[in-house]
């Protein structure tokens, strides 16, 4: 069985090359680093090492990789391939529907009857429906009747912490112990050869708003939070003892929307809080505040972490003051080298936070988060003035 895999940045080699390799699918990674391209394509092999003490180091085999610019490789790839998946960043899906389009037009061309699943394992709600959304439009009508019913687009939730690293080997990378991948089964076409580890499920929604609204809220709080306290690293900010409460206080309030929405037992719940927080404070993982809290925009984004269920919690009537000032806090982060951040704070400074709450993070003004939001902020950047003055 072959994968075509879009990406091959942290979670991409450290995590979905992993599974797929050993799973004896052979991976294709399609990258853009022309030396990391060159090392897979001779080694055809890369380590993987465990962030655990014993820093246990394993060998994914089976791959190699092409450059995405040569797109006629790419189409003859995904022409023959089982299983696509991408982690590029949700933001890239737009640029890799065109070669993504161009191999399914080829595949047709060939009449290959067997079945394409493709899944975008990226930090999104629904990634795989949005990269379909993306592709489709470029299928001439013949070829989009033939991928109705030949390619599947099933979406995922994807958990496993993969820092930004260096290593001597350009190839290796570091990772947390614990993984997490869940896939939408009821999307899957017959023939499709499961992945070990994987876990399948009929309803993907309770397990991905679970993850994205404790581990991705949780973690990027702890980062903004940090960033305004000075931190350089998660592990610095949750050995912190009162930012780990606010923290936990923040997951707990997305934690009771969760248990309403989808009758998650409580206790259970809480026990998931406490095996994230114990995941971000690992000793053998250095992970920076400001990778934890890239891409600013997109965190505060409607329908991603924060936004989402801030909104969901105040319809059930459960107050928010800790994720209102996690919001705030992230409407804060002004780090130089991030774009998002440098384009929110233009934002903020030309339209005011009122504007960007409503425009960007589409909170109309009569809605209550939206007074609660704004009154944090003022409350928080007042404050930090205060402390920069004195
Ligand atoms: N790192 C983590 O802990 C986790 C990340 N994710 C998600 O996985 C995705 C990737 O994240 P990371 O691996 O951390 O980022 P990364 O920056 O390490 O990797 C992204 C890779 O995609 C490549 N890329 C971007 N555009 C491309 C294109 N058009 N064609 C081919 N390759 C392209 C980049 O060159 C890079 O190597 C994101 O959506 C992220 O939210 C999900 C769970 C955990
Ligand atoms: O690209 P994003 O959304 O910042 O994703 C990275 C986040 O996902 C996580 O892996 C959690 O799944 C964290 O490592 C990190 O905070």
């Amino acid at each position: 069985m072959k994968a075509v895999h879009f990406g091959a940045g942290n979670i991409g080699r450290g995590f979905i090359g992993h599974m797929l390799s050993a799973s004896d699918y052979e991976v294709c990674f399609v990258a853009r680093n022309p030396k990391k391209i060159s090392m897979l394509q001779k080694r055809k092999e890369y380590p993987i090492t465990l962030a655990n003490r014993d820093q246990d180091t394993t060998i994914v085999n089976n791959v190699t990789a092409i450059n995405v610019g040569e797109q006629d490789r790419v189409a003859e790839h995904i022409a023959s391939a089982d299983l696509i998946t991408t982690a590029v960043g949700v933001s890239a899906l737009e640029d890799i529907a065109e070669p993504i389009a161009k191999g399914i037009h080829l595949r047709m061309q060939q009449r290959n009857p067997a079945p394409l699943h493709i899944i975008a394992c990226e930090n999104a709600i629904g990634g795989s429906t949005r990269l379909k959304k993306r592709i489709y439009p470029l299928l001439d009508e013949q070829t989009r009747q033939k991928a109705e019913r030949y390619v599947a687009f099933p979406n995922a939730a994807v958990d496993r912490i993969v820092p930004a690293q260096d290593h001597q080997d350009p190839l290796q990378v570091t990772v947390e112990p614990f993984y997490e991948w869940v896939v939408h089964r009821s999307a899957l076409l017959d023939g499709f050869k499961k992945i070990k580890g994987v876990h399948y499920v009929d309803s993907l929604e309770p397990y991905i708003e679970r993850k994205m609204f404790t581990v991705n809220t949780g973690h990027c709080v702890a980062a903004y939070f940090g960033y305004l306290e000075g931190f350089k690293t998660i592990r610095q900010v949750m050995s912190h003892k009162p930012l780990r409460e606010k923290i936990r206080h923040v997951m707990e309030e997305t934690g009771a929307m969760l248990i309403q929405k989808h009758g998650f037992d409580p206790q259970k719940h809480s026990r998931y809080i406490d095996t994230i927080l114990e995941r971000f404070a690992n000793p053998n993982l250095t992970d920076q505040v400001t990778r934890v809290g890239r891409s600013p925009l997109r965190k505060l984004s409607p329908y991603d972490r924060l936004v989402r269920p801030a909104m969901q919690a105040s319809e059930f009537g459960i107050a928010i003051p800790h994720l209102t000032s996690a919001m705030a806090a992230a409407m804060l982060f002004n780090y130089e080298r991030d774009e998002e951040a440098m384009k929110l704070q233009h934002m903020i400074r030309e339209d005011g936070v009122s504007a960007f709450i409503r425009e960007r993070m589409g909170i109309p003004d009569a809605h209550p988060v939206h007074g609660q939001v704004v009154a944090r902020y003022e409350d928080i950047k007042g404050r930090k003035e205060a402390t920069i003055l004195t």
